[in-house]
C-alpha cells in the first residue's frame, strides 16, 4: 500500500472518532489570495511549522513553535502553514491554535482533509486556509469539501501533482492552487514538476510547494508562480529570519 492510501486509512479512523463540533470561531484573518494579488513585486513565502515528515523522520522536534511563528511573521512571510497531522508529522490542532494566538497572518491547516468535521476543527482552531489534495479525493468529494470550506469563510489551497489534477483544480474554480514538487508515492522532490506544469490562468494564484533551499531555486519557478511553500529548510535553518528573507525573491532580482 502506498503512503497516500496508508494515511487516508488512518484519517478515516481519526475522523470516525472525531466528535461533531459546532462552529465557534468568529475572528477574521487577511486573505492570502488578496495579499498576493495586491503585492505582485515579489515571490510570497508560506512558511511551514514541520517537526517531522514521512520522508525525513524528525526534522526539528525541539523547536519552539511560537518563536518560530513569530520569527516568520517578523521576516515578512505572507502566511504560516501548520501541519496538524500527528501521524508522521508530529503536528496537532493544538499547535495550530497556539500559533493562531501569536500571529496575525493567514494560517494554513496542512492536513489530509477528507471530511467536513476536519474543516470545522481547522476553522475553530484558527486556520483561515485549508488544504484539499486532489489525489486524495474523488471529484465529487473535492467539490463538496471546497464548497463547505468556502461557506465557512475559509480559503482553500487545492494541491495538485500533475496536469490532470491541475485541470481538475482549475475546473473547480480554485483561486489558490498548489503544485507539490514531492511525489506522494516515492517522496522524490523535483522543482521540475512546477517548471513543467507552467500554470498560467490569470485570476489564479499558483503556489509551488516543497524542495526550496535557496533564492536560486525560487528563481527557477518565478515566471509561473506567485508564491512558494517551504518547510524543512526553514525548520533546519540556523538563522530563520535570514533564510526566510532570502527566499522572498524580488521579481527583478
Ligand atoms: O514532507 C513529506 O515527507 C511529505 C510526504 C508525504 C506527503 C506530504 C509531505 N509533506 C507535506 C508537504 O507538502 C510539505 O511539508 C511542504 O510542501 C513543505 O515541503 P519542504 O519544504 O520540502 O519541507
Amino acid at each position: 500500500m502506498d503512503f497516500l492510501q496508508t494515511i487516508l486509512e488512518a484519517k478515516l479512523k481519526e475522523v470516525a472518532d472525531m466528535p461533531e463540533t459546532a462552529v465557534t470561531r468568529q475572528e477574521d484573518r487577511p486573505s492570502l489570495y488578496h495579499l498576493i494579488r495586491e503585492n505582485p513585486e515579489h515571490i510570497h513565502l508560506i512558511a511551514e511549522i514541520k517537526r517531522a515528515s514521512p520522508s525525513k523522520g524528525i526534522i526539528n522536534q525541539e523547536v519552539d513553535i511560537l518563536k518560530q511563528a513569530r520569527d516568520y511573521q517578523e521576516a515578512g512571510v505572507s502566511a504560516i502553514s501548520v501541519l496538524t497531522s500527528e501521524t508522521y508529522f508530529n503536528g496537532s490542532f493544538t499547535d495550530l491554535n497556539r500559533i493562531s494566538q501569536v500571529v496575525d497572518l493567514p494560517i494554513l491547516c496542512k492536513d489530509f482533509i477528507i471530511d467536513e468535521k476536519q474543516l470545522i476543527r481547522a476553522y475553530n482552531a484558527g486556520a483561515s486556509i485549508v488544504l484539499l489534495i486532489v489525489a486524495a479525493l474523488t471529484v465529487q468529494k473535492l467539490k463538496e469539501l471546497y464548497d463547505k470550506a468556502r461557506k465557512l469563510g475559509l480559503e482553500v489551497l487545492v494541491e495538485v501533482h500533475n496536469e490532470k489534477e491541475l485541470a481538475a483544480a482549475e475546473a473547480l474554480g480554485a483561486k489558490l492552487i498548489g503544485v507539490n514538487n514531492r511525489d506522494l508515492k516515492t517522496f522524490d522532490v523535483t522543482l521540475e514538476t512546477s517548471v513543467a506544469l507552467a500554470p498560467h490562468q490569470s485570476e489564479t494564484v499558483y503556489i509551488s510547494e516543497s524542495g526550496f533551499r535557496t533564492a536560486q531555486d525560487v528563481r527557477k519557478i518565478s515566471s509561473n508562480f506567485q508564491a512558494i511553500l517551504v518547510g524543512e529548510n526553514l525548520m533546519k535553518a540556523t538563522n530563520v529570519t535570514k533564510k526566510a528573507l532570502e527566499l522572498q525573491v524580488t521579481r527583478n532580482d
